[in-house]
């Protein structure tokens, strides 16, 4: 199922169109960078390194810090980096906080499109957290849960045609959900009641429901989203918000 289809905004489809456009060695190399500090990230939490080695460590990353920074920062994409933005379009995705390859504080979720038995659309997300995630013991911390749903249901919303932002977001913590397991999210469309796209998701350690959530969310006017963007520009300029 090709949900990208639906969403046919001029706007939408520019930002689309300017993913196209991205260099794919470039691409790659965003990729690269985001798996290798993804990995630091993993590695530096709770690490037991003697204390020599993380020094030379820090030194090393502190290098690469610096080394990076000296290249003024911006968004490769232009928009949103959310799923809800996306119409499927992987690529532009690359950056979001959730489920892009290229972003290093993303877990990141595996988005794929699929149909239940019924033959109802929903979107799967696999994902497996690793030690940086950890809230309970042994456990994926209940507000990265929380985001996992944000991305799928954000997803699964888009499917309506109507794509708009999270308004409400409700989540069921059922069971402790486990690092370092694979977790599969579902999520899907309830009902459309005008502006209003209602949807479920469940989270599953394999036959184990650990989390359910239910989410609103309101369409929105692309001229929402061009004054945020916008906004997001400005701010970058070092100005405070109008909204
Ligand atoms: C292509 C779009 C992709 C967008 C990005 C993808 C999102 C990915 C997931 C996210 O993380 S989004 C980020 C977190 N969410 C936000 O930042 C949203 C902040 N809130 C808003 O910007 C506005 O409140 C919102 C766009 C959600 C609604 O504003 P509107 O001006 O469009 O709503 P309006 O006042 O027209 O209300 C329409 C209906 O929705 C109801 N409603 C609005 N906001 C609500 C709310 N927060 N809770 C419950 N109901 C709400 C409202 O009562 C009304 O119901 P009735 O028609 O029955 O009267």
């Amino acid at each position: 199922m090709e949900i990208g289809s639906k969403l046919t905004n001029s706007w939408l489809d520019s930002i689309v169109d300017s993913f196209n456009g991205v260099d794919s060695d470039r691409r790659r190399q965003f990729n690269r960078i985001g798996t290798a500090t993804r990995a630091v990230i993993e590695s530096v939490v709770a690490s037991k390194a003697p204390t020599e080695q993380l020094g030379l460590i820090a030194d090393a990353i502190e290098k690469v810090a610096e080394d990076i920074g000296r290249f003024p920062s911006g968004r490769v994409y232009e928009g949103f980096a959310e799923a809800a933005n996306t119409g499927g379009n992987g690529g532009f995705m690359d950056f979001s906080p959730i489920s892009g390859a290229a972003n290093p504080i993303a877990p990141p979720v595996e988005l794929s499109l699929s149909s239940d038995p019924d033959g109802s659309p929903i979107v799967v997300g696999v994902v497996t957290f690793g030690s940086a995630y950890e809230g309970p013991p042994g456990s994926v911390h209940g507000g990265h849960i929380a985001a996992a749903f944000d991305e799928v249901l954000g997803l699964a919303q888009s499917m309506s045609g109507s794509p708009g932002m999270t308004a409400r977001l409700s989540v069921n913590y059922r069971k402790p959900t486990p690092l370092g397991e694979p977790l599969t999210f579902v999520a899907r469309i309830v009902k459309k009641e005008g502006k209003k796209v209602f949807t479920e998701g469940k989270c599953y350690f394999g036959d184990i429901l650990t989390a359910e959530a239910d989410a609103l969310f309101i369409s929105v006017d692309f001229s929402k989203l061009a004054q945020l963007a916008g906004e997001r520009e400005r701010t970058n300029d070092g100005q405070k918000p109008q909204l």
